[in-house]
């Protein structure tokens, strides 16, 4: 087996992504790969993509999905959209179904570019999240930083999409938190035994969202696809805002939109958004060490 692998680095909204092409392999990147790739600022990212042979029939590939610390995450909505975009244009194909440990997800690219991602049914049960005490209603729950009498933030709505969200409502512009000292703390909060990925989110229309998330085990990333998707269905739940929602990512440079549509006939989530092709190389993905290809930035974007 060769010792390195494609790869091609891409961003969904700024959320840096490494696409790691481990078809035909039976071994996985690992954590200590993750962590040298991501010491590296020209590789540094906030979720690997590693596309692996398909394990269920009927599906196309099979994605593990690395957090920059090194920790798996279940879900990856501006991931999922690179590897569509990687994907489709190595084959013509549009339409792709992947498995990830958190299930089958279908998606497909579109004719101006977009993607959509279904990313599936959120999760609103307290142990499914999973919180570390029973709540019965989840789209308001106490959990408070700040002082007890005047909190900074309070009482978010907490759901899975895969993996666990705590939305955070506020009134006044997400940028002006401060994300970097209050994300750590409800991260690892002892409220969520598997920490979780903490989002701010300010309502703007009944149709309109912004959103800033720091992200489990990646930090303050430029944009959070399966937040965006927590952030609409969670305003949509307590009655904030309808079903089809434009979230205005706050925090990518500049801010992008995603529009989420949480359908009411199957109870799915449908992301749809843009993914971006940067530059593509080889790496081994046991210990990460890398080169780049020196192609033009106009011949080359697939793996
Ligand atoms: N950036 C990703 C989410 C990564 C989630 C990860 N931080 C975790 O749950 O551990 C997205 O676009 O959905």
């Amino acid at each position: 087996m060769s010792t390195t692998v494609e790869f091609a680095r891409m961003n969904g909204l700024g959320n840096k992504i490494l696409v790691v092409d481990m078809r035909g392999r039976k071994d996985r990147v690992t954590p200590q790969a993750a962590i040298a790739l991501n010491a590296d600022p020209e590789t540094q990212f906030d979720q690997i993509m590693a596309i692996h042979d398909p394990k269920a029939q009927g599906t196309d590939a099979f994605i593990d999905i690395l957090n920059s610390d090194g920790s798996k995450a279940q879900a990856c909505g501006n991931g999922t959209r690179c590897v569509v975009q990687a994907l489709a244009s190595e084959t013509g194909r549009r339409v792709f179904t992947f498995q990830t440990v958190a299930g089958i997800l279908n998606a497909e690219e579109h004719a101006d570019g977009t993607i959509s991602v279904d990313m599936g049914t959120p999760v609103f049960e307290w142990n499914r999240i999973p919180l570390s005490e029973e709540f019965y209603d989840t789209s308001r729950i106490e959990l408070q930083i700040g002082p007890i009498d005047d909190p900074i933030l309070h009482s978010p709505s907490v759901m899975s999409m895969g993996n666990p969200h705590a939305i955070f409502w506020v009134d006044r512009d997400v940028m002006s938190f401060d994300l970097e000292r209050f994300g750590p703390l409800l991260e690892n909060h002892p409220m969520f035994p598997e920490r979780a990925n903490i989002t701010l989110a300010q309502v703007t229309s009944p149709s309109s969202l912004t959103t800033r998330t720091w992200e489990r085990g990646a930090g303050l990333t430029l944009a959070c696809g399966s937040a965006a998707c927590a952030a609409a269905v969670s305003a949509a739940r307590t009655g904030r805002t309808g079903r089809n929602v434009a979230i205005t990512v706050a925090s990518a440079t500049p801010p992008g939109i995603l529009s989420i549509e949480w359908r009411e006939r199957d109870d799915h989530v449908i992301m749809t958004g843009p993914a971006e092709w940067e530059w593509s190389g080889t790496v081994d993905p046991t210990t990460g060490l890398w080169s780049r290809e020196e192609v033009a930035a106009t011949e080359s974007r697939a793996l």
